[in-house]
């Protein structure tokens, strides 16, 4: 899977650990940095970078690193097809892709250490969507959501 990746300057913390984590599952990083602290970054800008790579296929799930998650999740959100979430353990990772269809993972680099984020970015991406109808239902209505608010 094509994951793209993206942090600002207080989420470059977890860059290594979470580019380890990508590779380590067999997947191809798409990397819009920033790749060192002495960088500086809006957590905005780092977002909508890796976002756009998910709406036209670029990549197929992102994760992004801010101070605590918050900034690129917010900003992230705001982006059409993007379903976005900050996820600091693996239980969360795992099921806001298999029931919530989310994918974008966001995480704190001040908040967790690199051994849980990498597990967590483990389980964001092997993790699948299912295929049960009440949670395709639910995902729909967040959609028709999505939608009703752009008119
Ligand atoms: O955590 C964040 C937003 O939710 C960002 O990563 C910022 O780093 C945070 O706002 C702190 O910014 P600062 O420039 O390091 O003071």
């Amino acid at each position: 899977m094509k994951v793209a990746f993206a942090c600002d300057h207080a989420g470059v913390l977890l860059r290594d650990a979470v580019v380890e984590a990508i590779r380590e599952g067999g997947h191809t990083l798409v990397d819009f940095g920033i790749y060192s602290k002495e960088e500086k970054a809006d957590y905005p800008d780092k977002a909508e970078e890796a976002c756009r790579a998910l709406q036209d296929g670029r990549a197929e799930r992102a994760v992004l690193v801010c101070g605590s998650g918050v900034g690129v999740c917010l900003s992230a959100n705001k982006m059409k097809g993007i379903y976005a979430s900050v996820c600091h353990d693996t239980y969360t990772a795992r099921q806001g892709v298999e029931h919530d269809q989310m994918n974008a993972l966001c995480m704190g680099g001040r908040v967790i250490g690199d051994e849980l984020a990498k597990d967590v970015v483990k389980a964001f991406l092997s993790a699948t969507h299912s295929t049960q109808e009440r949670h395709l239902r639910r995902v729909h209505k967040i959609q028709a959501i999505e939608e009703q608010s752009m008119k």
